[in-house]
């Protein structure tokens, strides 16, 4: 579904994404772990088209995405939840949701915004109140739901679990996990190794730029060095 070859990004002169080589097969999930710099916010940027690409190939469902504007790849199926959330505070929490659908006019909206309601009831009973008043984990959820809104076939989720209390981050990656079922493909970046290896089917590990280790999600975990380098085991 996804195919990403030689990816390279750069800020001014510094080249930050040193050529990335990955793939994520319909119905996947995939994560990218590494340490905080190691440039996987970078990636995601780069495959919502917000952040320029320098050299390699990025192609989504067979088609290349390089010279398609960031505005225009929701419509083709990739949308991403950005890291630190970006929902609007002053909104309602229901009106973030409409946001997130403003590709569609039809009836489907509502049963999308019932399903995102029964994925995390939070939002329901806050759905009136403006979003700047919902705790982080809620709005780390509101800002999932509302990327679901738009209908994406593969979701782009930048560190959901950032910044929140360990039950909640399990609450969000149980979420993530049931997107299966619903065909939503994922690929989730996160510093959160262990979190984000139990629940994907594959993984690549990042470190400054380069991808470095890579394989099913299960041999990861078990891995010696990913054990000492990520999971402090
Ligand atoms: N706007 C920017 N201008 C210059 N350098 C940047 C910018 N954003 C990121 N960088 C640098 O690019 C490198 C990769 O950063 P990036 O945010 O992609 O890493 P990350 O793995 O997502 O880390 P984090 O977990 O903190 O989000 C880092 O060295 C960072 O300092």
């Amino acid at each position: 579904m996804l195919t990403v070859e030689g990816l390279r990004s750069r800020y001014g002169r510094i080249e930050v994404l040193h050529g990335i080589d990955l793939h994520v097969d319909s119905g996947e999930i995939v994560t990218v772990v590494g340490a905080n710099g190691a440039g996987k916010t970078t990636l995601l940027k780069c495959l919502s088209g917000t952040q320029q690409v320098s050299g390699g190939s990025i192609t989504f469902r067979g088609e290349g995405l390089t010279g398609v504007p960031a505005h225009r790849r929701p419509a083709r199926g990739l949308t991403q939840s950005p890291e630190g959330r970006q929902i609007f505070t002053n909104l309602t929490v229901e009106e973030n949701l409409r946001l997130g659908a403003y590709l569609f006019t039809d009836d489907r909206v509502e049963k999308d915004m019932e399903d995102a309601f029964a994925m995390f009831p939070i939002l329901r009973e806050k759905r009136n109140l403006a979003a700047g008043g919902l705790s982080g984990g809620q709005q780390q959820m509101l800002a999932m739901a509302r990327a679901l809104m738009g209908r994406p076939s593969c979701l782009l989720l930048d560190e959901p679990s950032m910044g929140l209390a360990p039950i909640i981050v399990q609450q969000i990656f149980d979420v993530v996990s049931g997107l299966k079922a619903l065909g939503v493909t994922v690929l989730l970046v996160e510093q959160n190794a262990f979190g984000a290896l139990k629940i994907a089917d594959r993984g690549y590990v990042m470190e400054t730029g380069r991808i470095t280790m890579s394989g099913a999600a299960a041999d990861l975990i078990a891995d010696p060095r990913i054990r000492e380098a990520y999971l402090g085991i």
